[in-house]
């Protein structure tokens, strides 16, 4: 068989690197070279209390003072990379002690600091105390954004129906049976969370507020107060500090078939949200950023709108204003309606060609997220009234992934330290979210926590990022496990176990959030519901949802888990893993068990992942997407997983499990499914049968040369080929 060309998307040595083509740019006064689109929103978006040219001196000292630390940061990843690479080609077996000595030798285990207490103040009690769903939400889709920030509240009824905790989710006309189901749940649930003095909620004839008193009778301190909303009578009630109302309204279907009259149950749901620049976004250029900006802007100031028709009606939708509520002695007061916004910024390694610096280098896009990010959210800061404040402690929450061990931690923080000097910000105003998602920090994560110990509000377990870091970290150990095999590998359990405990350790509980990784399978949500309890259980008190409706169910959990008094039982127990656990490499020691229909299957199912996800981000510029799996499941798909799929591929090529022929014959074959997937789409290029697109290329890229990318990222030859796409597509358009 003939070797089957690819022609690859990252540039051969005399090709111009595209984001290098000379564009007309503004220069500051800082000597930065702009692009005219980010200098004129800089001009006419920022606060009034940052002006351009304290914005640019900032950027200036951030481009003078932190880039030269990230390069030296980046120089030092490949340089460990190079020796870990060398042990494993030179060592055979990995014996764990000698495995270990050697890490610390070339100092990616770092000594383990004595005891480490965090000091973070000022933390919002969404991150502190109310333990709950995170939900997280691609920025640059303003619409699915405000959504996202509306994702306070759910209605439980709706998630329950309209998903398949029932059966397949159902359309047409209600289904009262189905119905049926949903209250029976619902009232078994409330008795479990919110058991009544006497008797079941399913026998409850009505409920009533008397003299300041809800009857039926609930344990004291659960009944907040009522509403009324056209007509329909709302209670109040929390547990584990989450709040809930039940709505009685017998004008609805639902109510008029109820003994009590109860319509819904409200919840609230995405007690945080975090608003990505990375993962889930698309975003190669300064028009592409700068529309993300925007739509952080408006959520900081509260006017973003977004105009879409739904179900042939036109919507318009802004963020919700809080809840009124009357207290048991009918004082007023107000319910938040609106989820605690953090942002995520991209980690250490892209640059950004919308600023250049003194030499017409690009400068790095951390950089200008974290400065962007803050000057926006001094908007939010600015407000008068602590009522309408995104955080109403005077916080901005920057969650920062991807970054390899503690000296990576320690720029994140000196990034802020510069940027709250240069905009007056106090010390300490940017809260840092830290992402164990790279195998240096699990194993270093003390010293992460202890970098950052007076900003750190998160520390969480991204398992997808961490899988692709730990295929890449020991590329040269030997063949690794099968994604599905992965999850029950002896490292996972070590990885989440260690964070929860570290976190404890570290005195997290009631100041910071320890959080648990994405739900990855947006629409097996009955399967959710049955595992994703295991979260707080675990000790989390916040775990990742990919959708509102995910939120909410999601929500149902705090309910029946404590999750902060499971903290507390947790530490009591004391470390529950090792290190030489953590650093078990899941590679397998005979490749010749797999069937030559177990490799197909694993190849085939990658190459779908990436093919789906990569068509969409290359031609369309869409982020993140839901992509159907070889079994039909619609899978999230995001720029980590892509990684898994890409470092999977690299490994099992260049262990020569399977070759380079047979990835790419997987790949055209998986390029005809995908293209009959998005045969909807009137957007859509097929990839077949020519094979020849960008996107394809870039595919291919994605499979074939995973082991060079800088730690298995799937950025570089995603931006590239977006920006490849982009150009073409202007050109057509001419
Ligand atoms: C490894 C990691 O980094 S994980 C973090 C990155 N991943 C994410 O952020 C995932 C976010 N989720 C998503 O982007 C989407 O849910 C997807 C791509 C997975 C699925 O999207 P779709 O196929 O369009 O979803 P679907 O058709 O089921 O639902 C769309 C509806 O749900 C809403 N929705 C879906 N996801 C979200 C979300 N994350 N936030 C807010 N609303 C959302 C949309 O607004 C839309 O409702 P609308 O019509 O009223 O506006
Ligand atoms: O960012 C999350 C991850 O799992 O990766
Ligand atoms: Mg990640």
């Amino acid at each position: 068989m003939s070797k089957p060309k690819i022609v690859p998307v990252l540039p051969q040595t005399d090709e111009p690197n595209p984001t290098k083509i000379p564009n007309e740019r503004m220069t500051t006064p800082a000597g930065l070279q702009v692009a005219p689109v980010f200098d004129a929103f800089v001009k006419s978006d920022l606060p009034s209390s940052v002006t351009p040219v304290a914005f640019y001196s900032c950027l200036e000292d951030l481009v003078n003072t932190i880039e030269p630390k990230i390069q030296d940061a980046l120089k030092t990843r490949s340089a460990l990379q190079a020796q870990i690479d060398e042990f494993h080609r030179k060592t055979g077996p990995i014996e764990p002690s000698k495995y270990i000595t050697f890490l610390q030798s070339i100092n990616y285990l770092v000594p383990v600091p004595e005891s480490v207490t965090i000091s973070t103040s000022g933390v919002d009690e969404e991150i502190a105390t109310i333990p709950g769903p995170q939900l997280v939400v691609p920025v640059n889709n303003a619409r699915f954004a405000l959504n996202a920030a509306n994702a306070r509240w759910g209605s439980l009824y709706s998630c329950l129906y309209g998903t398949d905790v029932f059966g397949p989710p159902v359309k047409g006309p209600y289904d009262a049976s189905r119905g049926e189901k949903v209250t029976c749940w619902v009232r078994k649930w409330l008795d479990d969370v919110l058991p009544l003095d006497e008797g079941s909620h399913a026998e409850v004839t009505s409920y009533e507020c008397e003299g300041g008193e809800m009857r039926p009778k609930m344990k004291e301190g659960k009944f907040l107060g009522t509403r009324e909303v056209n007509g329909a009578k709302h209670f109040l009630l929390e547990n584990n500090g989450l709040k809930i109302e039940i709505v009685i309204d017998k004008t609805t279907e639902v109510g008029k078939a109820d003994t009590a009259g109860v319509s819904d149950v409200l919840l609230e749901s995405a007690i945080s949200t975090i608003l990505d620049f990375e993962d889930s976004v698309a975003a190669v250029d300064a028009e592409d950023k700068v529309e993300a900006y925007k739509n952080w802007r408006g959520l900081m100031v509260g006017d973003l709108e977004a105009r879409f028709s739904k179900g042939g009606k036109e919507v318009v939708r802004t963020l919700n204003a809080n809840k009124t509520f009357l207290g048991p002695q009918n004082e007023p007061f107000e319910v938040r309606s609106r989820s605690l916004l953090l942002v995520r910024n991209v980690g250490h390694l892209m640059t950004t060609p919308t600023v250049l610096d003194k030499e017409g280098r690009e400068i790095g896009e951390g950089l200008l997220d974290a400065i962007t990010s803050v000057a926006l959210a001094k908007f939010d800061l600015e407000k008068d009234s602590k009522l309408n404040k995104n955080s109403p402690e005077n916080s901005i929450y920057i969650v920062k992934p991807k970054m390899h061990g503690p000296e990576e931690v320690k720029i994140a923080c000196d990034t802020f330290d510069i940027i709250e000097r240069h905009l007056n910000l106090p010390p300490n105003t940017v809260k840092l979210g830290i992402m164990d998602e790279e195998r240096r920090t699990s194993a270093n994560l003390n010293a992460c926590i202890a970098a950052a110990s007076s900003r750190v509000a998160f520390v969480n377990t991204g398992f997808l990022d961490r899988t692709g870091d730990e295929i890449h970290t020991s590329m040269e150990a030997g063949p690794f496990v099968r994604k599905k095999n992965m999850k029950a590998q002896p490292w996972i359990a070590a990885y989440e176990n260690r964070n929860v405990d570290i976190g404890l350790a570290c005195g997290f509980t009631g100041k910071a959030q320890i959080g648990k990784g994405m739900w990855a399978m947006p629409d097996l949500l009955g399967k959710m519901l049955e595992e994703k309890i295991g979260h707080p259980q675990a000790g989390a008190n916040c775990a990742w949802v990919p959708s509102p409706t995910a939120a909410t169910l999601h929500a149902t959990h705090y309910h029946r888990v404590d999750a902060l008094k499971r903290q507390g039982e947790i530490a009591t127990g004391g470390s529950r893993s090792t290190l030489e656990q953590l650093l078990t490499v899941p590679i397998i020691e005979d490749p010749s068990a797999w069937t030559a229909e177990d490799k197909r299957d694993e190849i085939e199912n990658s190459a779908q992942g990436i093919l789906g996800y990569a068509v969409r981000w290359v031609d369309q510029g869409i982020g993140c997407s839901k992509v159907p799996d070889i079994n039909n499941v619609g899978l999230m798909e995001d720029r980590a997983t892509c990684r898994i799929s890409s470092q999977l591929l690299a490994n099992w090529l260049h262990h020569k499990v399977v070759t380079e022929e047979e990835v790419i014959a997987a790949m055209k074959k998986m390029a005809e499914v995908v293209d009959k997937q998005n045969a909807n789409d009137q957007n859509y290029t097929p990839l077949a049968p020519s094979f020849d697109g960008i996107a394809w290329r870039a595919a291919c890229d994605l499979a074939l040369k995973g082991r060079t990318q800088p730690s298995g990222y799937t950025e570089p030859i995603l931006h590239l080929a977006r920006l490849e796409k982009k150009k073409e597509q202007r050109a057509e358009s001419k």
